[in-house]
Protein backbone atom coordinates (compact mmCIF):
# COMPACT_ATOMS: atom_id res chain seq x y z
CA UNK A 1 0.00 0.00 0.00
CA UNK A 2 1.42 3.45 -0.96
CA UNK A 3 2.22 5.87 2.21
CA UNK A 4 0.18 9.15 1.64
CA UNK A 5 1.56 12.69 1.23
CA UNK A 6 0.08 15.15 3.41
CA UNK A 7 0.94 18.72 3.03
CA UNK A 8 1.83 21.22 6.29
CA UNK A 9 1.26 24.80 5.75
CA UNK A 10 2.76 26.42 9.13
CA UNK A 11 1.09 29.70 8.37
CA UNK A 12 2.60 32.75 9.73
CA UNK A 13 6.12 32.49 10.10
CA UNK A 14 6.23 35.08 13.11
CA UNK A 15 4.37 33.10 15.36
CA UNK A 16 3.92 29.97 16.51
CA UNK A 17 3.25 27.85 12.93
CA UNK A 18 7.03 27.10 12.67
CA UNK A 19 7.37 25.84 16.16
CA UNK A 20 5.16 23.38 15.34
CA UNK A 21 6.80 22.22 12.32
CA UNK A 22 10.06 21.92 14.25
CA UNK A 23 7.99 20.29 17.01
CA UNK A 24 5.85 18.07 14.91
CA UNK A 25 9.19 16.59 13.35
CA UNK A 26 10.51 15.37 16.37
CA UNK A 27 8.20 12.53 16.31
CA UNK A 28 7.89 9.36 13.16
CA UNK A 29 4.80 9.43 11.35
CA UNK A 30 3.19 6.87 9.29
CA UNK A 31 2.51 9.08 6.01
CA UNK A 32 4.95 11.86 4.46
CA UNK A 33 4.12 15.06 5.43
CA UNK A 34 5.77 17.94 3.43
CA UNK A 35 5.96 21.55 5.34
CA UNK A 36 5.25 24.05 2.49
CA UNK A 37 7.45 26.91 4.20
CA UNK A 38 10.81 28.57 3.94
CA UNK A 39 13.45 25.96 5.26
CA UNK A 40 15.89 28.87 6.34
CA UNK A 41 13.16 29.81 8.79
CA UNK A 42 12.41 26.64 9.64
CA UNK A 43 16.21 25.62 10.46
CA UNK A 44 16.62 29.14 11.75
CA UNK A 45 13.06 28.19 14.27
CA UNK A 46 14.45 24.63 15.55
CA UNK A 47 18.17 26.44 16.44
CA UNK A 48 16.17 29.02 18.56
CA UNK A 49 14.37 25.98 19.85
CA UNK A 50 17.56 24.37 20.77
CA UNK A 51 15.86 21.14 18.41
CA UNK A 52 17.42 19.09 16.38
CA UNK A 53 16.09 19.15 12.92
CA UNK A 54 17.51 17.53 9.52
CA UNK A 55 15.22 19.30 6.50
CA UNK A 56 14.73 16.93 3.14
CA UNK A 57 14.18 19.19 0.45
CA UNK A 58 10.80 17.86 -1.24
CA UNK A 59 11.09 16.20 -4.20
CA UNK A 60 7.24 15.65 -5.58
CA UNK A 61 9.02 12.30 -8.13
CA UNK A 62 10.13 10.44 -5.18
CA UNK A 63 8.10 7.87 -3.60
CA UNK A 64 6.30 8.52 -0.56
CA UNK A 65 8.01 7.38 2.95
CA UNK A 66 6.70 7.79 6.47
CA UNK A 67 8.09 10.18 8.33
CA UNK A 68 11.14 9.61 10.75
CA UNK A 69 11.92 11.32 13.97
CA UNK A 70 14.24 14.32 13.51
CA UNK A 71 13.75 15.06 10.08
CA UNK A 72 11.71 16.97 8.00
CA UNK A 73 10.74 17.48 4.25
CA UNK A 74 10.12 20.67 3.64
CA UNK A 75 8.82 22.51 0.42
CA UNK A 76 10.88 25.57 0.23
CA UNK A 77 9.23 28.82 -0.83
CA UNK A 78 11.19 31.74 0.32
CA UNK A 79 9.73 34.51 2.73
CA UNK A 80 10.17 37.92 1.25
CA UNK A 81 11.96 39.51 4.41
CA UNK A 82 13.33 38.49 7.17
CA UNK A 83 11.52 36.43 10.27
CA UNK A 84 11.75 37.72 13.59
CA UNK A 85 10.15 35.72 15.60
CA UNK A 86 6.69 37.04 17.53
CA UNK A 87 6.61 40.65 15.08
CA UNK A 88 4.64 41.23 12.21
CA UNK A 89 6.29 41.83 8.90
CA UNK A 90 3.00 42.59 6.57
CA UNK A 91 6.06 41.67 3.55
CA UNK A 92 5.59 38.26 4.33
CA UNK A 93 1.76 37.86 3.62
CA UNK A 94 2.15 37.08 -0.26
CA UNK A 95 4.30 34.31 1.14
CA UNK A 96 1.56 32.87 3.33
CA UNK A 97 -0.86 33.32 0.77
CA UNK A 98 1.64 31.06 -1.73
CA UNK A 99 2.19 28.50 0.65
CA UNK A 100 -1.49 27.77 1.07
CA UNK A 101 -1.69 27.91 -2.99
CA UNK A 102 0.57 25.48 -3.29
CA UNK A 103 -1.18 23.26 -0.53
CA UNK A 104 -4.48 23.47 -2.13
CA UNK A 105 -2.95 23.04 -5.96
CA UNK A 106 -1.15 19.90 -4.66
CA UNK A 107 -4.46 18.69 -2.98
CA UNK A 108 -6.66 19.33 -6.25
CA UNK A 109 -4.00 17.45 -8.17
CA UNK A 110 -3.99 14.41 -5.69
CA UNK A 111 -0.26 15.24 -4.89
CA UNK A 112 -1.15 15.51 -1.09
CA UNK A 113 -3.71 13.50 0.41
CA UNK A 114 -4.79 16.41 2.78
CA UNK A 115 -3.54 19.56 3.71
CA UNK A 116 -3.24 20.58 7.48
CA UNK A 117 -2.75 24.22 8.49
CA UNK A 118 -1.24 26.27 11.38
CA UNK A 119 -2.43 29.47 11.76
CA UNK A 120 -2.36 32.50 9.56
CA UNK A 121 -2.68 36.02 10.85
CA UNK A 122 -5.89 37.28 8.98
CA UNK A 123 -5.24 41.34 9.67
CA UNK A 124 -1.15 41.34 8.87
CA UNK A 125 -2.58 39.64 5.11
CA UNK A 126 -5.18 42.71 5.00
CA UNK A 127 -2.55 44.97 6.35
CA UNK A 128 -0.56 43.76 3.36
CA UNK A 129 -3.78 45.21 0.95
CA UNK A 130 -4.81 41.63 0.35
CA UNK A 131 -8.51 41.05 0.86
CA UNK A 132 -8.29 37.40 3.42
CA UNK A 133 -10.40 36.52 5.86
CA UNK A 134 -9.67 33.05 6.57
CA UNK A 135 -8.01 29.20 5.22
CA UNK A 136 -11.72 28.15 4.42
CA UNK A 137 -12.90 30.89 2.23
CA UNK A 138 -9.39 30.64 0.91
CA UNK A 139 -9.33 26.93 -0.34
CA UNK A 140 -13.13 27.32 -0.95
CA UNK A 141 -12.41 29.67 -3.92
CA UNK A 142 -9.17 28.74 -4.89
CA UNK A 143 -10.78 25.16 -5.30
CA UNK A 144 -14.26 27.02 -6.55
CA UNK A 145 -16.32 25.53 -4.58
CA UNK A 146 -19.54 27.73 -3.66
CA UNK A 147 -20.51 26.84 -0.14
CA UNK A 148 -18.00 25.35 2.25
CA UNK A 149 -18.84 24.21 6.29
CA UNK A 150 -16.56 25.58 9.01
CA UNK A 151 -16.82 22.44 11.65
CA UNK A 152 -14.10 22.46 15.34
CA UNK A 153 -14.33 19.30 16.92
CA UNK A 154 -13.69 18.19 19.93
CA UNK A 155 -13.75 15.26 22.54
CA UNK A 156 -17.77 15.09 23.26
CA UNK A 157 -18.61 18.57 21.15
CA UNK A 158 -18.71 19.39 16.69
CA UNK A 159 -19.65 22.85 16.32
CA UNK A 160 -20.46 23.42 12.38
CA UNK A 161 -20.95 27.47 11.08
CA UNK A 162 -23.78 28.58 8.82
CA UNK A 163 -21.81 31.66 8.46
CA UNK A 164 -18.02 32.02 8.76
CA UNK A 165 -15.94 35.43 9.31
CA UNK A 166 -18.97 37.37 8.35
CA UNK A 167 -19.07 40.88 10.42
CA UNK A 168 -22.11 40.23 12.74
CA UNK A 169 -24.78 43.15 11.32
CA UNK A 170 -24.22 40.88 7.95
CA UNK A 171 -24.83 37.55 9.92
CA UNK A 172 -28.96 38.00 9.53
CA UNK A 173 -29.31 38.47 5.91
CA UNK A 174 -26.60 35.65 5.29
CA UNK A 175 -28.99 32.63 6.92
CA UNK A 176 -31.38 31.92 3.68
CA UNK A 177 -33.69 28.63 3.10
CA UNK A 178 -31.12 27.95 0.84
CA UNK A 179 -27.78 28.38 2.43
CA UNK A 180 -28.94 26.86 5.72
CA UNK A 181 -30.39 23.54 3.44
CA UNK A 182 -27.52 23.58 1.43
CA UNK A 183 -24.40 23.49 5.03
CA UNK A 184 -27.19 20.43 6.39
CA UNK A 185 -26.73 18.66 3.31
CA UNK A 186 -22.94 18.83 2.94
CA UNK A 187 -22.35 18.09 6.99
CA UNK A 188 -24.55 15.14 5.79
CA UNK A 189 -22.35 13.86 3.27
CA UNK A 190 -19.20 14.65 4.89
CA UNK A 191 -19.58 13.54 8.25
CA UNK A 192 -21.10 10.08 6.58
CA UNK A 193 -17.92 9.95 4.42
CA UNK A 194 -14.96 11.05 6.73
CA UNK A 195 -16.34 9.76 9.82
CA UNK A 196 -17.92 6.76 8.54
CA UNK A 197 -21.30 8.19 10.80
CA UNK A 198 -24.53 5.74 9.02
CA UNK A 199 -26.69 8.90 10.16
CA UNK A 200 -25.08 12.01 11.26
CA UNK A 201 -27.81 13.93 13.46
CA UNK A 202 -27.76 17.45 13.08
CA UNK A 203 -28.78 19.88 16.01
CA UNK A 204 -29.75 23.19 14.48
CA UNK A 205 -29.60 26.24 16.13
CA UNK A 206 -31.80 29.40 15.94
CA UNK A 207 -30.67 32.42 15.24
CA UNK A 208 -32.23 34.81 17.39
CA UNK A 209 -32.55 34.56 21.63
CA UNK A 210 -34.97 31.52 22.34
CA UNK A 211 -34.78 30.56 18.51
CA UNK A 212 -37.33 33.69 17.83
CA UNK A 213 -39.97 33.23 20.42
CA UNK A 214 -42.57 32.27 17.87
CA UNK A 215 -41.47 34.93 15.36
CA UNK A 216 -41.70 37.11 17.95
CA UNK A 217 -38.00 38.03 18.59
CA UNK A 218 -37.26 37.86 15.26
CA UNK A 219 -38.55 35.82 11.37
CA UNK A 220 -35.54 33.71 10.40
CA UNK A 221 -36.57 30.90 12.21
CA UNK A 222 -39.67 30.68 11.06
CA UNK A 223 -38.87 31.89 6.82
CA UNK A 224 -35.89 30.65 6.46
CA UNK A 225 -34.51 27.88 9.31
CA UNK A 226 -37.55 25.82 9.99
CA UNK A 227 -38.72 25.13 6.55
CA UNK A 228 -34.63 24.40 5.79
CA UNK A 229 -34.67 21.67 8.23
CA UNK A 230 -38.37 20.11 6.94
CA UNK A 231 -36.84 20.27 3.21
CA UNK A 232 -33.45 18.17 4.84
CA UNK A 233 -36.11 16.06 6.97
CA UNK A 234 -37.62 15.27 3.66
CA UNK A 235 -33.85 13.96 1.96
CA UNK A 236 -33.67 11.35 4.98
CA UNK A 237 -31.33 13.54 6.90
CA UNK A 238 -31.43 13.61 10.47
CA UNK A 239 -31.52 17.51 11.28
CA UNK A 240 -33.72 19.19 13.93
CA UNK A 241 -34.16 22.45 15.79
CA UNK A 242 -34.23 24.45 15.49
CA UNK A 243 -33.24 25.07 19.04
CA UNK A 244 -32.43 28.32 21.27
CA UNK A 245 -28.41 28.54 21.49
CA UNK A 246 -28.39 28.81 25.25
CA UNK A 247 -30.28 25.67 25.52
CA UNK A 248 -28.83 23.23 23.05
CA UNK A 249 -25.14 22.86 24.11
CA UNK A 250 -26.17 21.10 27.44
CA UNK A 251 -25.41 17.10 27.57
CA UNK A 252 -29.07 16.12 27.64
CA UNK A 253 -29.20 17.66 23.92
CA UNK A 254 -25.44 17.04 22.91
CA UNK A 255 -26.07 13.14 23.95
CA UNK A 256 -28.46 12.81 21.14
CA UNK A 257 -26.20 15.18 18.47
CA UNK A 258 -23.44 14.06 16.17
CA UNK A 259 -22.74 18.21 15.48
CA UNK A 260 -24.95 21.28 16.58
CA UNK A 261 -25.11 23.71 13.40
CA UNK A 262 -24.23 27.14 15.00
CA UNK A 263 -25.49 30.69 12.95
CA UNK A 264 -22.51 32.14 13.38
CA UNK A 265 -18.99 32.16 14.53
CA UNK A 266 -19.24 33.65 17.78
CA UNK A 267 -22.82 31.70 18.51
CA UNK A 268 -20.99 28.31 18.81
CA UNK A 269 -17.09 28.54 18.87
CA UNK A 270 -16.60 29.90 21.86
CA UNK A 271 -18.42 26.99 23.47
CA UNK A 272 -16.22 24.73 21.50
CA UNK A 273 -13.22 26.41 23.18
CA UNK A 274 -14.37 26.82 26.94
CA UNK A 275 -14.88 23.02 26.21
CA UNK A 276 -11.99 22.15 24.32
CA UNK A 277 -8.96 24.84 23.42
CA UNK A 278 -5.97 23.67 22.66
CA UNK A 279 -7.36 19.83 22.23
CA UNK A 280 -9.54 20.37 19.04
CA UNK A 281 -9.22 20.72 15.23
CA UNK A 282 -10.77 22.71 12.87
CA UNK A 283 -12.15 21.10 9.74
CA UNK A 284 -13.53 22.52 6.11
CA UNK A 285 -16.26 20.62 5.00
CA UNK A 286 -17.45 20.41 1.70
CA UNK A 287 -14.34 20.82 -0.32
CA UNK A 288 -13.00 18.49 -2.97
CA UNK A 289 -10.26 18.00 -0.56
CA UNK A 290 -9.77 17.09 3.47
CA UNK A 291 -8.61 20.47 5.45
CA UNK A 292 -7.73 19.98 8.80
CA UNK A 293 -6.13 22.57 11.15
CA UNK A 294 -5.00 23.69 14.36
CA UNK A 295 -8.16 25.48 16.62
CA UNK A 296 -5.64 28.11 18.11
CA UNK A 297 -4.38 31.37 16.39
CA UNK A 298 -0.38 33.12 16.06
CA UNK A 299 -0.01 33.34 19.79
CA UNK A 300 2.32 35.69 18.45
CA UNK A 301 3.83 36.04 22.08
CA UNK A 302 4.95 32.31 22.64
CA UNK A 303 6.86 31.88 19.32
CA UNK A 304 10.01 30.51 19.46
CA UNK A 305 9.29 29.89 22.91
CA UNK A 306 8.74 26.45 24.93
CA UNK A 307 5.69 27.77 25.91
CA UNK A 308 3.69 26.16 23.09
CA UNK A 309 1.41 23.26 23.19
CA UNK A 310 1.42 21.21 19.72
CA UNK A 311 -1.56 18.78 20.94
CA UNK A 312 -4.02 20.57 18.71
CA UNK A 313 -1.36 20.07 15.84
CA UNK A 314 -1.01 16.94 16.53
CA UNK A 315 -4.60 16.09 16.54
CA UNK A 316 -5.25 17.99 13.18
CA UNK A 317 -2.41 15.91 11.47
CA UNK A 318 -3.65 12.34 12.95
CA UNK A 319 -7.20 13.45 12.44
CA UNK A 320 -6.50 14.16 8.51
CA UNK A 321 -4.22 10.62 8.42
CA UNK A 322 -7.22 9.24 9.24
CA UNK A 323 -9.48 10.65 7.04
CA UNK A 324 -6.94 9.50 4.29
CA UNK A 325 -7.10 6.33 5.48
CA UNK A 326 -10.96 6.05 5.93
N1 LIG B 1 -6.25 28.54 12.30
C1 LIG B 1 -5.98 29.83 12.13
O1 LIG B 1 -5.38 30.25 11.15
C2 LIG B 1 -6.41 30.79 13.23
C3 LIG B 1 -7.28 30.42 14.24
C4 LIG B 1 -7.64 31.35 15.20
C5 LIG B 1 -7.12 32.64 15.15
N2 LIG B 1 -6.26 32.96 14.13
C6 LIG B 1 -5.62 34.28 14.06
O2 LIG B 1 -4.62 34.36 15.06
C7 LIG B 1 -4.44 35.71 15.42
C8 LIG B 1 -4.39 35.84 16.93
O3 LIG B 1 -5.66 35.47 17.45
P1 LIG B 1 -6.04 35.38 18.98
O4 LIG B 1 -5.05 36.16 19.79
O5 LIG B 1 -7.47 35.68 19.09
O6 LIG B 1 -5.92 33.85 19.34
P2 LIG B 1 -4.67 32.93 19.68
O7 LIG B 1 -5.19 31.53 19.63
O8 LIG B 1 -3.50 33.23 18.86
O9 LIG B 1 -4.28 33.27 21.18
C9 LIG B 1 -5.20 33.19 22.27
C10 LIG B 1 -4.44 32.86 23.56
O10 LIG B 1 -4.09 31.47 23.55
C11 LIG B 1 -2.66 31.31 23.62
N3 LIG B 1 -2.34 30.21 22.71
C12 LIG B 1 -2.80 30.04 21.45
N4 LIG B 1 -2.31 28.93 20.92
C13 LIG B 1 -1.50 28.38 21.84
C14 LIG B 1 -0.68 27.20 21.87
N5 LIG B 1 -0.62 26.34 20.83
N6 LIG B 1 0.03 26.93 22.98
C15 LIG B 1 -0.02 27.77 24.04
N7 LIG B 1 -0.79 28.89 24.08
C16 LIG B 1 -1.51 29.18 22.99
C17 LIG B 1 -2.07 32.64 23.18
O11 LIG B 1 -0.78 32.84 23.71
C18 LIG B 1 -3.11 33.62 23.70
O12 LIG B 1 -2.88 33.84 25.07
C19 LIG B 1 -5.56 36.48 14.74
O13 LIG B 1 -5.06 37.12 13.59
C20 LIG B 1 -6.55 35.41 14.31
O14 LIG B 1 -7.25 35.73 13.15
C21 LIG B 1 -5.89 32.07 13.19
N1 LIG C 1 -12.56 30.65 12.99
C1 LIG C 1 -11.41 29.88 13.31
C2 LIG C 1 -11.23 29.78 14.79
O1 LIG C 1 -11.78 30.61 15.49
O2 LIG C 1 -10.52 28.90 15.24
C3 LIG C 1 -10.15 30.52 12.78
O3 LIG C 1 -10.31 31.89 12.61
C4 LIG C 1 -9.57 29.86 11.60
O4 LIG C 1 -10.37 29.97 10.49
P1 LIG C 1 -9.79 29.43 9.12
O5 LIG C 1 -9.56 27.97 9.31
O6 LIG C 1 -10.83 29.72 8.12
O7 LIG C 1 -8.54 30.19 8.88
Amino acid sequence: MSVPRIAFTPGEPAGIGPDLAVRLAQYEWPVAWVAIADSNMLQQRAAALGLPLQIIPYDPHQAPQPQTAGTLTVCHLACAAKVIPQQLNNANADYVLATLARAGQGCMTGEFAAVVTGPVHKGVINDAGIAFSGHTEFFAELSQTPQVVMMLATEGLRVSLVTTHLPLKEVAEAITYDKVLRVIEIIDADMKQKWGLAQPRILVCGLNPHAGEQGHLGREELDHIIPAIAAAQQQGIAASGPYPADTVFQPSYLAHADTVLAMYHDQGLPVLKYQGFGNAINITLGLPFIRTSVDHGTALDRAATANVDISSAKLALTTAIDMVNR
